[in-house]
């Protein structure tokens, strides 16, 4: 991600804005857009060849670039705008402390009847704004509207009679002598938000965010519910008025909208907040949820998600660009991510859809309801809502590292309720990676060619380079997974509240009894199963050892009995039951464990997904090393009806699976099959037999590709998921409550 280049964002911030003594400097700078003319038409045509969709675009935002004259950041010169002056003015600024800006106006002058000038406030896009007082002594801001937009006032009384809290107020839109149009406005003191971005380049502390963002999104919800598209959201229309935050600008947009449907297709709005869709002429409200995630990130890093050297790269980086979101903690993450969709239709339909996962609830009138969950406990879900996410949260720990941006810092009571609490950094770092990587799939939805053409070179990447890749992915796992095992005891010993205080939690928050849901019901086993105390979770754990070495020996001895009914009950026949029930017992063992670990939370597949990959080349390599020490064939006829020759000679000998090959079918079994759902305490059956058949069929599966002698690969794969059924605990859902006490 990107700082935007801010002092060159805002035409004439406070701060660049400089005097014009030489009439020359005030004559109105050719904007680099203009300038860059020359380059721009041959990318246009590229452009055009390439995707119809960005040229259109970019071709909409250079005609409103030139129709608005700079106001971004990328056509904007630094410090160089000034704005045409008034024929009987070229004023210095009118406040002692303000920087030096050109006014059209001076103090004290009249332009519009019963309103007098004190001060110009600032200088954007769409002209000059004013602090001045009506004849009453009402202090109100002015806002010019200098250009010669044809501002139609067709629906402006629906704006003008806008009042929220989180809006600025609309007085008025008049017309002076000279037939400009003004608008007169609530006056705000305090700064906006790029002036407070400015002064924070890293970001604002999180409980700021909160603050801002639950403003920012009661006042966006309640021009939504209005009717209403603000379609300029940005952090310099957006105001802290002594710790209350007030949107502003909403009413021009809309004037200008309104014009705009009439044919024009001048684009407004800053280009690090514009929704791709804008290029297709779409302002609809989540065009207001694109920028909203846009500030959010800045808010949180300082950093825009998309920016670049010119008004067209940025534009192309929405277009097409994966936002970098992997330095910003969790439920900000997925919120952001969610609402920088490139497809409007997979954004958060509504404001409070999108706030809700940040414990941000809006009332029906858009007002802030609750905002920065003060307990980790997830709002009210209706059967019919997604689950919110929970914020991430972290016990600050003397000499740990800082958390991610973002990251809610809370007591430690509440530690537990983090789903993704003490991510691995180097599974976070893998997951980041590969969310982009799905995000950007996504987006070639409309390119079947290109994704077929990148699967092909993928697996053909893969075969050909399979002779090396094995062996090293199994080095790697073989490191990484003991690592992995350990971090996560540790840090599972040193974050555990205990169950009292848990329990004692969801206790203050009881309310009103109610009918509970099956996901709330889930929600409050999984923070009591993250509460548990390691002693405990050691107990149950040495427990279900034990019941799995005696079913697994049960279930080996009903196979022999059916299977060697007929056979001479000699040494070699009963070896490969006697491996068969080794590896079922192992794995079972090892995935036990690892269930263990990972009942605290719902988890990550993916990242669950390697870790048991890793398991299962160790459990391979143990086959292997067994199968020999058995003296058990598993070449030749013991593949079955494979075609010998047609084997990989790297990974199999003489037809029989050499030790990379055993190690990669196991971790493919693995981390195919989400064995961790056998041992979730919280599964839906004990023992269903679907995930049974599931584990099967995979098997089976990888042994069309990768053989290792059968039936023997499929009774371990189905003995394996049987085996962890029938021992894992397990929480009956329909024995839960049937109402619930809560907030
Ligand atoms: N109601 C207001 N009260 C106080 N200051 C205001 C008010 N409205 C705007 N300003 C200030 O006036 C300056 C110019 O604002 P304006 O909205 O015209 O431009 P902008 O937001 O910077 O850019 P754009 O016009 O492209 O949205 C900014 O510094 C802004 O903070």
């Amino acid at each position: 991600m990107n700082k935007p280049p801010h002092d060159r964002t805002v035409a004439m911030s406070r701060s660049d804005a400089q005097p014009a003594d030489n009439p020359q400097d005030s004559a109105p700078q050719t904007p680099p857009a203009a300038a860059s003319k020359d380059r721009e038409p041959n990318n246009h045509a590229q452009l055009k060849r390439d995707n119809p969709v960005m040229a259109a675009l970019a071709g909409t935002l250079d005609k409103g670039r030139r129709l608005l004259g700079p106001r971004s950041a990328a056509d904007t010169p630094t410090s160089d705008h000034v704005p045409t002056p008034h024929p009987d003015a070229s004023h210095e600024p009118l406040s002692a402390n303000a920087p030096k800006m050109h006014f059209t106006y001076a103090s004290g002058s009249s332009p519009l009847a019963r309103y007098t000038i004190r001060r110009g406030v600032g200088i954007g896009g769409f002209g000059e704004v004013y602090f001045a007082v009506s004849e009453a002594g009402k202090e109100v801001a002015l806002k010019r509207v200098q250009r010669n937009l044809d501002v139609e006032l067709r629906g402006v009384s629906h704006c003008l009679n806008l009042k929220h809290p989180n809006l600025v107020s609309l007085f008025d839109v008049c017309r002076d002598d000279e037939d400009q149009a003004w608008v007169v406005m609530e006056y705000i003191a305090g700064p906006n938000l790029r002036e407070v971005l400015d002064r924070s380049p890293g970001g604002l502390p999180t409980d700021e965010v909160l603050r801002c963002f639950a403003g920012l999104a009661a006042g966006v919800a309640h021009l939504h519910d209005s009717g209403v598209v603000h379609r300029d959201l940005k952090p310099g229309n957006i105001f802290d008025d002594a710790g209350s935050i007030k949107i502003g600008d909403y009413g021009l947009s809309k004037f200008i909208s309104c014009s705009r449907r009439g044919g024009h297709t001048e684009s407004i709005g800053t280009f690090h907040y514009m929704a791709p869709e804008i290029g297709r002429g779409e302002y609809g409200r989540e065009i207001d949820i694109y920028a909203m995630g846009v500030i959010l990130c800045e808010l949180l890093t300082g950093r825009v998600p998309f920016d670049g050297e010119s008004s067209h790269e940025i534009v192309m980086k929405h277009l097409t660009a994966l936002p970098d979101l992997s330095d910003i903690a969790a439920p900000f993450r997925d919120v952001i991510a969610r609402s920088l969709e490139k497809d409007p239709q997979r954004r958060p339909q509504s404001v409070a859809e999108m706030v809700r996962p940040l414990g941000i609830q809006l009332d029906s009138y858009g007002f802030v309801a609750r905002s920065v969950p003060a307990t980790p406990v997830p709002p009210p879900v209706s059967p019919a809502d997604e689950p919110p996410i929970k914020a991430k949260i972290v016990r600050p720990t003397a000499g740990q590292p800082s958390p991610p941006v973002g990251t809610m810092i809370d007591s430690p009571r509440v530690a537990h309720a983090s789903p993704d609490r003490g991510e691995e950094p180097l599974a976070r770092a893998l997951r980041g990676s590969l969310t982009d990587l799905a995000r950007w799939w996504k987006s070639l939805e409309s390119y079947p060619g290109t994704r077929l053409a990148l699967m092909i070179m993928a697996i053909a990447l893969v075969m050909i380079n399979t002779g090396w890749l094995l062996p090293l992915l199994s080095l790697v796992a073989i490191v990484y997974v003991p690592y992995y095992i350990v971090r996560q005891m540790v840090l599972g010993i040193r974050r555990q509240p205990s169950y009292a205080e848990a329990h004692q939690m969801s206790v203050a928050r009881a309310r009103t009894p109610r009918p509970v849901t099956l996901k709330e019901w889930r929600v409050a086993k999984r923070n009591e199963l993250g509460a548990k105390r390691s002693l405990t979770r050691m107990t149950e754990l040495s427990g279900a050892w034990t019941t799995a070495g005696f079913t697994t020996v049960v279930l080996t001895l009903i196979a022999g009995l059916i299977g060697l009914r007929d056979t001479d009950i000699t040494a070699l026949t009963i070896a490969p039951y006697a491996l068969t029930a080794a590896t079922v017992a192992t794995a079972a063992m090892v995935l036990l464990g690892m269930g263990k670990l990972w009942e605290r939370d719902e988890g990550e597949p993916l990242a669950r997904r390697l870790v048991l990959s890793g398991v299962g080349a160790i459990i391979g390599a143990f086959v292997y090393a067994a199968s020999h020490y058995l003296l058990l064939p598993t070449g030749g006829e013991a593949l079955g009806s494979h075609a010998l020759e047609h084997l990989p000679q790297n990974l199999y000998h003489d037809g029989a699976p050499r030790l990379v090959a055993m190690m990669a079918h196991f971790a493919l079994l693995m981390g195919a099959v989400g064995w961790w759902k056998n041992t979730d305490p919280l599964r839906t059956r004990r023992v269903s037999l679907w995930a049974v058949a599931v584990a099967v069929v995979v098997e089976w599966g990888i042994s069309q590709f990768l053989p290792i002698p059968q039936p023997w690969g499929m009774l371990m794969a189905g003995g394996t998921a049987l085996v962890l059924q029938m021992t894992a605990p397990w929480e009956n859902p329909r024995q839960r409550p049937k109402t619930i006490v809560n907030a």
